[in-house]
């Protein structure tokens, strides 16, 4: 068998394409311009590029954004100040604090400050707890991308034995509970994890955001499974997931490409996110 490519770049792109008619329309019957604010500290090359991606998507769809570039030298009372003006701003509906943070402020202080209706990537407290609570719909946007990828194989969740290889905040603790939402029997691994490939051999869903390359080899997977690879590690200047695809393409029934796959994803949820966000205004 060779899996069935799961495309995310196409599939982001028809979400876009959707959120731009919705846009359109909350226009034309409020008078409302979604709004979501990108707060960059620091020159690392990749979040200079996602920022720069998040910017032109925002565009592309006729919302509206604004970008903050502030030096590494930044004081965590001005990033602060910052937030207390976008969370007062009745033109921003989102806002997002592009991590990694330089080493001296403290994400979890900057990340709290936003206002939790504002926090389209779903990182504070009182998003993450409605969450685990399963209530609520501001979550984490790339477990949101992962779990509609997934949708769209047509493959029924409930009741399948799901993998999630990594327990970040950001990715893995998050899928694990859309998944548990979804009605999916949940294992999630970490680097404790004892016997990994025993683990996935298990699994009918696999998802892995760890970010080490060829971490999930094609003897692990169960014939049939579906294969999320959320992982990305640059290696000789090209992006690579976690997943051997060449191995495991031939295993599985769906696979994600790395680009193409969780990426593109990720961003047309953070789009959804501030659509979402604005409607409630
Ligand atoms: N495509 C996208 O949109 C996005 C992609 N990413 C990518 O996803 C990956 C994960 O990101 P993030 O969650 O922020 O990363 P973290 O580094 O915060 O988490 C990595 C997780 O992997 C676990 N881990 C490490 N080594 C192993 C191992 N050998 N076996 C099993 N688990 C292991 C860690 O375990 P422990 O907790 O025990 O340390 C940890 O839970 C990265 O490659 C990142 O670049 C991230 C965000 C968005
Ligand atoms: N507050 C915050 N929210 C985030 O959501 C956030 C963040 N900080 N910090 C960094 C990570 C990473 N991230 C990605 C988004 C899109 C792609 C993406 O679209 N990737 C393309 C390829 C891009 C390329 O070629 O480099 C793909 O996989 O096809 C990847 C990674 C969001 N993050």
């Amino acid at each position: 068998m060779t899996a069935k490519v799961l495309d995310g770049k196409k599939f982001a792109k028809e979400i876009k394409e959707n959120l731009a008619k919705e846009i359109k329309e909350l226009y034309d019957s409020k008078g409302i311009v979604p709004g979501l604010a990108v707060v960059l500290a620091g020159d690392d090359d990749a979040s200079q590029v996602y920022v720069d991606m998040k910017e032109k998507a925002c565009a592309s769809i006729g919302m509206y954004s604004k970008s903050f570039r502030l030096p590494s030298t930044v004081a965590q009372s001005e990033l602060l100040d910052i937030i207390d003006q976008l969370n007062r701003d009745d033109k921003i509906h989102g806002i997002l604090i592009q991590l990694p943070l330089p080493e001296a402020i403290d994400e979890k202080v900057v990340s709290n400050r936003i206002h939790p209706e504002k926090d389209i990537d779903g990182f504070h407290p009182i998003n993450n707890g409605r969450l685990l609570l399963g209530e609520g719909d501001l979550a984490p946007c790339t477990p949101l991308g992962i779990i509609e990828l997934i949708k769209s194989t047509g493959i029924e969740i409930s009741g399948k034995h799901a993998v999630v290889i990594g327990r970040s905040n950001i990715v893995g603790k998050p899928t694990g509970m859309l998944l548990l939402k979804e009605n999916a029997t949940v294992t999630i691994c970490h680097s404790k994890t004892k016997d990994l490939a025993l683990q996935l051999k298990e699994a009918d869903i696999i998802v892995s955001a760890v970010g080490i390359p060829n971490l999930v080899r094609g003897y692990m997977v169960k014939e049939g499974a579906i294969v999320i690879d959320a992982g990305t590690r640059v290696v000789d200047n090209k992006l690579v997931g976690d997943v051997n695809y060449t191995e495991v393409e031939k295993i599985a029934s769906w696979i994600t490409p790395v680009p193409g796959g969780v990426g593109p994803m990720t961003i047309a949820m953070l789009l959804r996110n501030t659509f979402k966000a604005a409607l409630k205004r």
